[in-house]
């Protein structure tokens, strides 16, 4: 038995639905809601006509003066015809009308899908479990909704235009409808189960849809074109592929064949239901219980009857799919990031003065087990240069990711002059860094966008910009492109310049600098840059960073050398602490690690 819950659960869709419709588009709501009501009243009166037509027939058959009766043939015939184009015609703009709507409706469902998505928290991104719900968004697309209220209407419309024909057939002979129904509901019952199990296997085969997707990437994408070539990967990818593309055909085409089949025999079920109907009709009327005109009326309406009914079991499959289709839509929609605002946020300095501290942090992913930082205690101070130093895999970028709070801590606080991150509004405690990340974003657009990307609140003509790439060492290479800084980057759209990796990397340093914010955070900056322009980054790093605080990793101990402050993590622990000369004092990893690279350069020297 489906419990209370399931059966009402289609209601509670539409019931979110309707405000979604309202608020995209009260204009053509209203529309094409006048022109289906127009489209009902015309369909009525044309079945209604079609027995007066029958019955005035019928009187004039069996009448001797057919003068007046010709004449009352005629006009229902006129009428009949003026309702049938009235029909027609409402019918062809109420699809324009909710073509309109429909449209108007999916750009709205698009924005809400764009705003949760910017807005998800960053383990969103970083988890398959959340990712699907992303992907299972998308797949129910956003013509749902609107899908949903027009079926609806359909299925409203279908509904008065079968009673009504049920009414003429009872008018006919009852038992015609026992026969009605067995030519409707198992058809209906059919189209729900398949329904059912059509959309639980698109569910269950999410992940292996979004595995064919990205080797389809990897086999189409530029990114992977070279190695694709010289490690032969393209027929080994391409195979795969093909094996899971067909693996999902194979358990597709089981689904439809097996409801071929079943609707082969319903649709047999009908038919038999039609003539048995039929027959019955016939032999009433030879032994004179039905007139001649009843028999016509049958004709003319119980195959309108079938073919409307299998509409009504369509739009009601289509209805139950759409209402489980956009279960994934609102599963995604009501998705609410973890990192959010205080209800009441503090406000932040405009300068900090005691800095950042972590207090005793400790750190695991969202739904992993693994402690990836534990007991951090680590402080960056107003204008101090502070380095993490750490072997792969050692917390390092995590760290950043708490410090930006892309995460919050498990364990611990992060303060800002004493007081809990967590406490301040999130966009003004955000913007107090500036980041470039190891994959930094690389934007199909101009290097005057790309820069100014990191302060869109900057007018696109800002100054800042030119300066950004002057600290960042990217301006002299920028000047000599087509265009200067409005030349746009990457082959992805006409005229795009592609750069090398260390040009695209002087235009995301560019950008962290852009943002005249508190700390900057630079992630492994230099790790593409020719040893000359590293040094002149670091040279005068101070200066250009205009003397606020950083936190820079870096593996070149060269590099990290010039820090007021370093901290050593190993394996998500900070193990020691200091200043370079402190820490080479130490003899520990510090030291061993510095010692490592310094033999390599007396190596080259000697
Ligand atoms: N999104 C994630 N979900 C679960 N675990 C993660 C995630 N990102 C990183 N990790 C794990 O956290 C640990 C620390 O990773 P992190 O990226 O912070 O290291 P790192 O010190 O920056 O390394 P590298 O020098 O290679 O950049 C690693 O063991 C990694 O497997």
């Amino acid at each position: 038995m489906p419990s209370i819950a399931k059966l009402t659960a289609p209601l509670h869709t539409l019931k979110r639905i309707f405000p979604i419709l309202w608020t995209s588009s009260r204009k053509w709501t209203l529309i094409s809601t006048g022109l289906m009501v127009l489209e009902i009243f015309f369909g009525l009166a044309v079945l209604f006509l079609l027995k007066q037509l029958v019955d005035v027939v019928t009187t004039l058959l069996g009448s001797d003066g057919p003068v007046d009766g010709i004449r009352d043939v005629l006009w229902t015939v006129a009428a009949t015809g003026f309702c049938s184009l009235g029909f027609l015609a409402a019918r062809g703009f109420s699809g324009l009308a909710r073509e309109t709507q429909g449209l108007l409706v999916a750009e709205r469902i698009d924005q809400d899908i764009h705003e949760r998505a910017v807005h998800a928290d960053l383990a969103f991104y970083e988890s398959p479990r959340y990712f699907d719900t992303l992907q299972r968004a998308r797949q129910s697309g956003s013509q749902r909704p609107v899908q949903v209220v027009n079926n609806l209407m359909l299925l409203f419309k279908n509904t008065l235009m079968l009673a009504a024909i049920v009414v003429l057939l009872a008018t006919i002979n009852w038992m015609l409808l026992p026969l009605l129904l067995v030519a409707i509901v198992p058809a209906l019952l059919v189209r729900l189960r398949f329904t059912r199990r059509l959309y639980d296997w698109q569910r269950k085969r999410t992940q292996m849809e979004r595995r064919a997707g990205y080797l389809d990437w990897l086999l189409t994408s530029d990114i992977n074109a070279k190695e694709l070539r010289l490690n032969q990967l393209g027929d080994f990818l391409s195979e795969r592929y093909d094996e899971l593309k067909a693996l999902i055909r194979r358990e597709r085409l089981a689904i439809s064949r097996q409801r071929t089949l079943v609707e082969v025999g319903v649709s047999a079920v009908a038919t038999a239901a039609f003539f048995s109907a039929l027959g019955f009709l016939a032999w009433e009327t030879s032994e004179g219980r039905n007139s001649v005109g009843d028999l016509v009326l049958f004709l003319l309406v119980f195959q309108r009857a079938q073919s409307m009914g299998q509409e009504l079991v369509g739009q009601l499959s289509r209805l139950y799919e759409d209402h489980l289709y956009i279960g994934l839509l609102f599963e995604f929609l009501d998705v609410r990031p973890v990192i959010s605002e205080p209800v009441d946020p503090r406000p932040l300095p405009s300068r900090m003065r005691g800095g950042v501290c972590f207090e005793n942090v400790g750190f695991r992913y969202p739904g992993t087990t693994r402690e990836v930082l534990r007991n951090i205690d680590l402080a960056i101070r107003p204008g101090q240069v502070v380095a993490l130093v750490g072997a792969n895999g050692s917390g390092k970028t995590s760290l950043i990711k708490l410090l930006c709070r892309l995460y919050d801590p498990s364990s611990g606080r992060i303060t800002l002059d004493g007081v809990d991150a967590r406490e301040y509004s999130l966009d003004d405690y955000r913007r107090k860094f500036s980041v470039i990340f190891q994959d930094y974003g690389k934007y199909a657009d101009t290097v005057r966008s790309n820069i100014r990307y990191g302060d869109i609140r900057q007018p696109e003509d800002t100054p800042l910009v030119e300066a950004a790439g002057n600290k960042s060492g990217a301006d002299p290479f920028v000047r000599s492109l087509h265009s200067g800084y409005d030349t746009p980057l990457t082959r992805m759209f006409d005229d795009g310049q592609e750069l090398s990796i260390g040009q695209w990397q002087k235009v995301a340093l560019a950008r962290a600098f852009m943002h005249q914010s508190e700390v900057i955070i630079l992630d492994e900056p230099t790790s593409a840059l020719d040893p000359g322009a590293e040094f002149d980054l670091f040279a005068n790093f101070r200066e250009r960073i205009d003397h606020r605080a950083a936190l820079v990793i870096s593996h070149r101990l060269s590099t990290v050398r010039m820090a007021d402050y370093i901290y050593v993590l190993d394996d998500g622990e900070i193990r020691e602490a200091g200043t370079h000369d402190e820490l080479i004092r130490l003899g520990g990893i510090y030291c061993e690690l510095f010692s490592q690279q310094a033999y390599q350069y007396r190596e080259v020297e000697a």
